[in-house]
């Protein structure tokens, strides 16, 4: 098999006396949607931040197409190909939906560079509008991020972590707090977007039928553990699964 694009290896990380991530190892390759789930205080978010460089983990290795990444920091994870979105918006409401992605795309390319080199700017602005168009935010690209509804922002927030072309993304909770309608057209787009660019996908997501729907294979937590894996087919039949969500 090829090599994978995100490769987690024994990853531990304890708060005082709680171990909220107890030795978790997988991997995801090119193109996979992987779902991770599990009930509250799984270690879910843990995971991530431990992957992302945002906690140093007490042990394990993470890399990221054969390239050691652990303790590296979010900003050069970033640089490397790694894109997220994050449970809380990080959209800026005084700025545009334009300005939010072109700044996302700053981030990347390293801000000073950008303000210093870029007569134009480096192309980010025509990269904006692209995802602009790609995730149907046309009609709100002048519109301030603040005056967009939840569901709008989670989509401004989505598209931010695509700019510069990641080869790895990590979405947290995208669709929290998204009604349904504006829940299938990101599940649409999403999905659009990992076929057409073969984007890697890692997503937490407590919605089971998005999940479930958007995945190609899910990973299940609890207690800080890997407890099954499979397609969602499999997870959905696990008594395990079932278990640790009735118990949870
Ligand atoms: N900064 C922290 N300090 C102390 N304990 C923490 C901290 N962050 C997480 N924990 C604990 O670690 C465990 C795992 O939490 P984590 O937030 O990773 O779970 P989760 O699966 O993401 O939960 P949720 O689905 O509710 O977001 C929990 O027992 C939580 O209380």
């Amino acid at each position: 098999m090829s090599m994978p694009v995100l490769s987690v290896r024994n990853i531990e990380k304890s708060f005082g006396g709680i171990r909220a991530v107890n030795g978790v190892s997988f991997d995801v390759h090119k193109g996979e949607i992987l779902g991770l789930i599990g009930p509250n205080g799984s270690g879910k978010s843990t995971l991530f931040n431990c992957i992302l460089g945002q906690l140093p983990p007490d042990g394990g290795d993470v890399s990221v197409n054969g390239r050691n990444v652990s303790g590296m920091r979010a900003s050069d994870l970033n640089r490397l190909g790694v894109g997220r979105t994050f449970q809380q918006l990080s959209v800026f409401p005084k700025m545009s939906v334009l300005d939010n992605i072109i700044l996302a795309g700053q981030e990347h390319h390293g801000s000073m560079l950008s303000r210093l080199f870029g007569p134009g700017d480096a192309g980010l602005t025509a990269e904006a509008e692209k995802l602009i168009a790609f995730f149907r935010l046309s009609h709100l690209r002048d519109t301030l991020a603040g005056s967009l509804s939840y569901g709008q922002q989670k989509l401004v927030d989505a598209a931010m972590a695509f700019m510069a072309g990641p080869s790895l993304v990590l979405l947290d909770e995208p669709a929290g707090g998204v009604n349904l309608t504006m829940l299938a057209g990101l599940k649409e787009r999403l999905t659009a977007y990992n076929a057409e660019h073969g984007t890697t996908f890692v997503v937490i997501e407590h919605n089971m039928e998005f999940v479930m729907s958007l995945c190609t294979r899910i990973i299940v937590l609890s207690e800080g553990s890997i407890i099954a894996e499979g397609t969602p087919d499999e997870i959905r039949a696990n008594q395990a699964v079932i278990d640790a969500y009735l118990g949870g």
